[in-house]
Parts: structure tokens; sequence; C-alpha cells
């Protein structure tokens, strides 16, 4: 059979906030391969930048006459080669010619047109037949910084792992319980409140940081108990949107934490509520915090980063250095290809740095990372506990393990 790409199209198209992005079909003899592009908020300053300045219009022209020509005759499967000339086409080191959004998702659609002309699931495709592992779901359950309004937490993600969970099933459905008992929470303490939710799905009260962190940590405790299924809270701070150049203000709080302070600060919640995942804990350019706080707490919560390495191997490699976090998040639009995406998770587990795929704040009902997680052996996925876009990666991890021989749960730290 051939992968030869035979037909390659971009279209514009809408993501869960409203905002434009692409979508990109690839057509091989036998094959076909569709993938869009999410978009984040809270994005890292080294991110690759995510479309071209004069917005998606503007590259029309360069994809027909540019892109189109050069990558049909390509075999869709030569990953390396096709990113190769996606960035030789783009000419700058950060994409800001085609648009990282552009160039990952033909770079995705081209995988998946390959898997697709062997008949194989990309997770199969990407991940050899050996893989049987299944990561769990960190789901969202109150959202609040940048991904909410004006008086919900400045933390960013409340977030919970279902831990103790068998299968994808038992796991995504204990995060839902969780999710619905901190919405009947959340009602309890604020009787005025709308039952508004944020950008990915979780709620978006208007509670102070520690009540949110109280009724999380009762939520979780609760439906442990109810359902058997051990349940961890866990954060995203995204503090960097928080920093003001010297020191962390807390709006809804009321008040400001210098570094140490943030350090102890978060050494304070871990213990306390027993976190079990804590991702962006300190400023994105802050390398040494993160790696002293990985040497007081990593042997007991996992450290993760996303702003800080967004996905670059270069920049994880500075981390690796110095100990800076034991966790990365892995979004594929921010560093534009798959190949790049797979050097940094194989610089990540080589070094034993946790690898977590993730979704974007806004995003479509592509289900591709759900794929990408399995066959990069990832043990955690983020892409929250309900809403469309969300769900269409949990459901896939559904399908997935179904049809897989011998699914199990992959192993956490
Ligand atoms: C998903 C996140 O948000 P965004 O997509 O806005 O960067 C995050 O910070 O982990
Ligand atoms: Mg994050």
């Amino acid at each position: 059979m051939s992968t030869v790409i035979e037909n390659i199209d971009i279209r514009k198209i809408l993501d869960s906030r409203g905002n434009a992005t692409v979508e990109i079909d690839i057509t091989t003899e036998n094959g076909f391969g569709r993938a869009a592009a999410p978009s984040g908020a809270s994005t890292g300053a080294l991110e690759v930048v995510a479309f071209p300045e004069k917005g998606i219009g503007s590259i029309i022209n360069t994809f027909n006459e540019q892109v189109k020509r050069e990558l049909l005759g390509i075999n869709a499967d030569e990953t390396t080669l096709i990113d190769d000339t996606l960035k030789e086409i783009d000419g700058t080191d950060n994409l800001s010619s085609l648009g990282g959004n552009i160039t990952v998702a033909i770079s995705l659609a081209a995988a998946k047109a390959a898997a697709s002309s062997y008949n194989l699931p990309l997770y199969l495709f990407l991940g050899g037949n050996l893989k049987n592992e299944i990561p769990y779901p960190l789901g969202n359950m109150i959202n609040g910084g940048a991904h909410a309004g004006k008086n919900a937490p400045d933390i960013q993600e409340f977030l919970v792992v279902p831990v103790g969970a068998q299968n994808i099933t038992e796991a995504v459905f204990a995060n839902v319980q969780v999710h619905k008992k901190i919405g009947e929470l959340i009602k309890v303490k604020d009787t005025l409140s709308t039952g508004g939710k944020g950008d990915e799905g979780g709620w978006a009260p208007n509670l102070s940081n520690y009540e949110a962190l109280e009724i999380q940590s009762r939520a979780c405790e609760e439906i442990s108990n109810e359902t058997g299924i051990k349940i961890r809270p866990s954060l995203d701070l995204a503090p960097s949107e928080l920093w003001d150049g010297s020191k962390y203000v807390y709006t809804r709080e009321g008040v400001t934490r210098d570094t140490g302070e943030q350090i102890e600060f978060l050494k304070e919640i871990i213990d306390t509520y027993q976190m079990f995942y804590i991702e962006d804990p300190l400023r994105e350019d802050d390398f040494e915090g993160f790696a002293e706080l990985t040497r007081m707490v990593g042997d007991k919560c996992i450290i993760c980063g996303d702003d800080i390495f967004v996905t670059n191997s270069q920049i994880l490699a500075r981390g690796i250095e110095i100990g800076a976090a034991n966790a990365l998040i892995i979004k594929p639009n921010q560093i534009g290809t798959l190949s790049d995406t797979y050097q940094t998770v194989k610089l990540a587990k080589d070094n034993s740095y946790t690898p977590v795929v993730s979704h974007r704040s806004g995003e479509t009902t592509d289900e591709t990372i759900a794929h990408l997680a399995v066959a990069f052996g990832a043990p955690l996925i983020k892409t929250g506990a309900v809403g469309g876009e969300r769900i269409a990666k949990l459901n896939e991890l559904i399908r997935i393990q179904e049809e897989m021989p011998d699914p199990v749960m992959a192993t956490l730290k």
C-alpha cells in the first residue's frame, strides 16, 4: 500500500472559545488523516507562534502554492522529512511565518493519514503493538486565573487524578463524580452561584483559593469513599500570569508573595492537601525555584513544568541539568511538529521526567492527543473532565482501551 500524499487541504474552523483555528485533511491512495490545532490562553513566552501575524487567511496562498506543492508526493509516514520541509518553508526559528498551529496540524494529519493507509489506529502506528498502557486522566474541576472570570480563584486549574482506578472507564467516571460533587459544594458555599464554567469545563466560582482548595479536597475524599477509588487533588498555578516582575500578585486573595513565600505557600498546600501533582508552581523563567521545590517535595509530589519548558527539548535540557521539575507538559502546538514533540518526550523519558500529554484551553473535538499519550507511554493525560471538546479525547481513550488485547492502567510514580 502507498502512503504517498495525494492531496492536502486546509480550512478555518472554530475552537471551543469561538476563535478561529485550522484543520488539515491529508489524503493518500487509500488513507485519510484529519487534525485540528488548539490554542492556549496562558501561553509560555517561548512557545512557537501559533498563527502568522496577519491571521489564518494570510497563509492560505502560501499554503496552496508552496506547502501543497512541496508536500504532495512525499510519503505520509516520513514524519521528520515532512516536518523539516515545513520548517524550511517557514524559514524562522519560531514558526512565525507559517504559524505553529498550521505546521502541527499538517504534521499530525500526515501521521494520521499514514496510520490510516496501513489500516492502523494512530496509537498503534506510532507506538507499536506492545503498547498497552492507558494514561490516567487529570480532570479539570475548578477554573481560575486566565481561564475564568474575575471573581474566580487566582490559581488557574484545580485538578484531580483517580489514582486508584483500575481502567479508564472507571477513571473518567470517577472524575465526573468529583466534578458533580464540587458543583454541589460550590452551590452550598455560594448560594448566588450561577453554575458557570471556565474555558476547560471546570466550575468558575466566586471562591478564594483556600475555599476552592477545601472544596476540592473534600470532594476527593467523599467520592473516594463512595466509589472505593482513591482520587487525589492536583493543581496548575500558571503563575507567570500572576508575576508582576518582582512578586506573585494574588488579586482574588488580596495578597502578594515573593519567590520564597511562593515556595513556602506551595510546600504548605502540598502537605495540607496531599497534592499528587503541581504544574507550574513558579513563573516560567525561574529554573532555580523549580529545582529548589523539586528537591524539597519531588519525592512526594509530581512537579510538572509547562510554560517553563514549552515542549522544547533544548529548554528541557536546561531544566534537566539542574533538576528543575520531575515531569513536563507535552503540548504539540507549543513546539509545532510531531517529530519535535517526540524528541522532547524521548529526552524526558531518558531522564526520568514524566511526560504529561495535554490539551489547550481553546480546543476542538480533535481526539489526536489521546493516541499520542498512549503511543508516547505517558502515564498522565490532562484533557478536562466534561465538555464536548474534552470528552472527545476521554471517550477516545475508552475506545482505545476496548480494542487493546491486554490493556492496563499506566504506572504512576
Ligand atoms: C492548558 C493550559 O492552558 P493554556 O492552553 O491556556 O496554555 C495550561 O496552562 O496547562
Ligand atoms: Mg499549564
